[in-house]
């Protein structure tokens, strides 16, 4: 698996400059004054850079929700108890969830995989199953999982990326999560990254009161005391103070680079996993999207970090990838923005704005 890993990261290359500077000239020559289209234009630069094409298609778009339970849910760190992360799996199954109604407005097929929800899920549910663990370990006590299991869960998710892309012919993709407590970990993942402190990073989640948020502080602060994540080590930090899912969701982000596919991820937990893959291939960033700022606190610190503006501020803060979803279609109209509008020559319209 390991060697898997390196096979994935060694493969992301950075987007082509050569590409991008050919879209900008297309984007400077179309029928409108020069940069009226402000951030579409960009996106639409860094799609061409991605696909190397000035015609590019995302038409067919996917959206991974990345399931998983988290024994720090005992230390009392969310608003819901933890069987609702398998319920809200079977919600998604049904088409009944928020992710479902967003993603089938845009055009996006969601495919739902658990990696590490805490019970037996029933064997005549569609879930993909990549289960890594039960759950992982309270992180205020110990290691989240081993090293191995994170190892796991990013191939994993790079994996069914990967396929997604060269199997299937997606040309997006969108990831988003599923999983009682998990903006606990996330909380322990961007503090150990940027050394801020605690407090200043953890949020409400699901809508915790006080109490439960002083509980959350105290859980991060000792989860980092006790297993002192090495922040050079990406997989160190994943497997101490990380979860199944965020594995997953890094795991789909280097896949997505590796096969020079745009991703788009989502909020607060997603955007958790893309850090972790991008610390592990640089290069990663210039294939992501980061969809929304999250209403979670310390997602500011993450995208901060990432050096990539989110594309929408919607006070949203659910998961499950809906931000993605909506985000998509941005991304979907910057494609079509670039490869569709004509050029000045092409129009025969009269150019004097240069
Ligand atoms: O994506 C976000 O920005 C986000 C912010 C707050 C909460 N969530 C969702 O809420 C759950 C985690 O919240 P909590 O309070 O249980 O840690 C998990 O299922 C996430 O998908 C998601
Ligand atoms: C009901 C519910 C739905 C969710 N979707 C993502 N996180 C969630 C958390 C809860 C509690």
């Amino acid at each position: 698996m390991e060697k898997e890993l390196q096979s994935i990261v060694a493969r992301i290359e950075p987007a082509d400059s050569h590409w991008e500077k050919l879209a900008w000239e297309r984007l400077r020559s179309q029928i409108r004054p020069r940069g009226s289209l402000g951030r579409l234009e960009e996106m639409a630069a860094r799609l061409g850079a991605i696909f190397r094409s000035v015609s590019p298609s995302v038409s067919r778009k996917i959206i991974f929700t990345m399931a998983g339970d988290h024994g720090v849910a005992e230390e009392g760190v969310s608003a819901y108890p933890q069987e609702v992360t398998a319920q809200m799996v079977f919600s998604f199954l049904k088409g009944w969830a928020s992710i479902n109604i967003l993603a089938d407005h845009v055009g996006a097929e969601v495919r739902v995989v658990d990696l590490g929800v805490a019970s037996d899920l029933p064997e005549d549910w569609a879930v993909i199953r990549r289960k890594i663990g039960k759950g992982t370990r309270n992180i205020t006590k110990g290691p989240a999982m081993e090293r191995h299991e994170a190892v796991r869960g990013l191939v994993e998710g790079a994996r069914l990326v990967m396929d997604a892309v060269q199997d299937e012919g997606f040309h997006l993709v969108g990831t988003g999560d599923m999983g009682i407590g998990n903006t606990t970990p996330s909380t322990a993942i961007v503090a150990t990254l940027t050394g801020k402190p605690v407090k200043d990073l953890t949020g409400r989640g699901t809508g915790i009161d006080d109490a439960a948020w002083n509980r959350k502080v105290r859980a991060v602060e000792r989860a980092l005391a006790v297993n002192r994540p090495n922040a050079a080590d990406p997989v160190d930090v994943l497997a101490k103070v990380g979860g199944y899912e965020i594995a997953g969701l890094a795991g789909a982000v280097l896949g997505a680079a590796a096969v020079r596919t745009p991703v788009v991820c989502d909020g607060f937990i997603a955007t958790a996993g893309a850090l972790i893959a991008c610390q592990l291939a640089p290069f990663a960033k210039d294939y992501l999207f980061v969809s929304h700022r999250s209403q979670e606190v310390g997602h500011g610190a993450m995208i901060e970090l990432l050096g990539l503006s989110p594309l929408l501020d919607l006070s949203m803060r659910l998961g499950e990838g809906t931000g993605a979803a909506l985000a998509i279609s941005l991304v979907e109209a910057s494609a079509r923005v670039l490869r569709d509008i004509k050029t000045f020559e092409e129009a025969g319209v009269t150019d004097t704005g240069r």
